[in-house]
């Protein structure tokens, strides 16, 4: 089988741990610990989130004194690729001895019509209280927004169209390399009018880029790992329950908030609805049991897993 299996930015760096590099790579390692046995069997493809990280990079340039102006979110995008990118790549090494990884700093096309450059809901960076937040909000003009029991910054998050490097992705997975792409969503770009690559100042969904490329390499299952075991109906209310199995039909009927779980349903849906394949939302400690069906939210055509024979 091929999976693509995207590891949560939040996941990685849980809120209110200190964003210390020591602390994310133990959390990756422990995501690589749950992801090695699914490379030993399967082609996988490895995409990231970085919320948390480009939050970060970003009060880090604004803090510099030697810029004339902080460093733009695609050139921090960038940034977190080759770091995240790196960590990965390391922990895959150690837990794969002999096979090939890759993690490439790639781009991924947005649209300059998108709607979304006029509501912010990328929360980006730590959480804070909401005097805190607000506070903030005002010395840097930055929108905040409400993420949970926090506060967050939000940028722009312009949905993902397409990612330039689809190509080479393919040919390094027929190559037997397992690859680490389309971070954070995918560096953001857009074509000029002479039909150059532009970057462009937002971060892209990494749950919908991920979608978007599993259906673009014809992906047998997508896996979006976090820092939940499950997707929860009433979530935060004392009538919570888990989700263990849904049709894509059954998981659009709940609301789920933008910013956090909404754009992990919306990505599992869509990539469920167009290939008829299987989809799923769970623990990053847990990919092995998610793809058995033993675990995590499954999202299936008739709400059955396995179907069709395919484990
Ligand atoms: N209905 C829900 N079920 C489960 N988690 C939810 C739900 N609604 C919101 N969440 C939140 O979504 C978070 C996961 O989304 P996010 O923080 O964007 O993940 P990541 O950065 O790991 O991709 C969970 O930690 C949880 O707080
Ligand atoms: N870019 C992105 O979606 O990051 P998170 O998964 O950290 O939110």
């Amino acid at each position: 089988m091929r999976v693509v299996v995207a590891l949560g930015g939040n996941a990685m760096l849980q809120r209110g741990e200190k964003p210390d590099a020591d602390v994310q790579l133990a959390n990756i390692r422990k995501a690589v610990k749950s992801l090695a046995p699914l490379a030993e069997q399967h082609e996988i493809v490895v995409t990231h989130g970085n919320g948390p990280q480009v939050g970060v990079l970003a009060l880090q340039s604004a803090a510099d004194k030697s810029l004339t102006i902080p460093y733009p979110f695609d050139v921090l995008g960038a940034e977190t690729q080759g770091m995240i990118g790196y960590w990965l790549l390391q922990s895959l090494q150690n837990a794969l001895p002999g096979r090939q990884v890759c993690a490439l700093i790639n781009q991924t096309l947005v649209s300059a019509a998108d709607p979304a450059f006029d509501n912010p809901t990328k929360f980006v960076g730590t959480v804070y209280t909401e005097a805190e937040a607000k506070q903030v909000a005002e010395e840097r003009g930055w929108v905040v927004k409400q993420d949970g029991q926090y506060w967050r910054r939000v940028v722009p998050s312009p949905r993902p169209r397409r990612v330039i490097e689809t190509r080479l992705i393919r040919q390094l997975l027929a190559s037997g390399a397992i690859a680490v792409c389309a971070g954070g969503g995918g560096v953001p770009v857009m074509r000029n009018e002479l039909g150059q690559l532009v970057g462009v100042e937002a971060v892209v969904d990494k749950d919908l880029t991920a979608s978007l490329l599993a259906e673009a390499l014809e992906a047998d299952a997508l896996l979006l790992l976090t820092d939940v075991q499950r997707v929860m109906r009433n979530f935060g209310q004392s009538n919570a329950e888990e989700i263990r199995n849904a049709t894509p039909a059954q998981l659009r009927e709940e609301d789920f908030p933008a910013g956090s779980m909404g754009p992990k349903v919306d990505a599992v849906c869509h990539f469920v609805e167009m290939t008829g394949d299987m989809a799923a939302i769970g623990s990053l400690e847990q990919a092995t049991e998610i793809l058995a069906g033993k675990a995590g939210t499954i999202v299936t055509p008739s709400g059955q897993y396995p179907e069709r024979g395919l484990l």
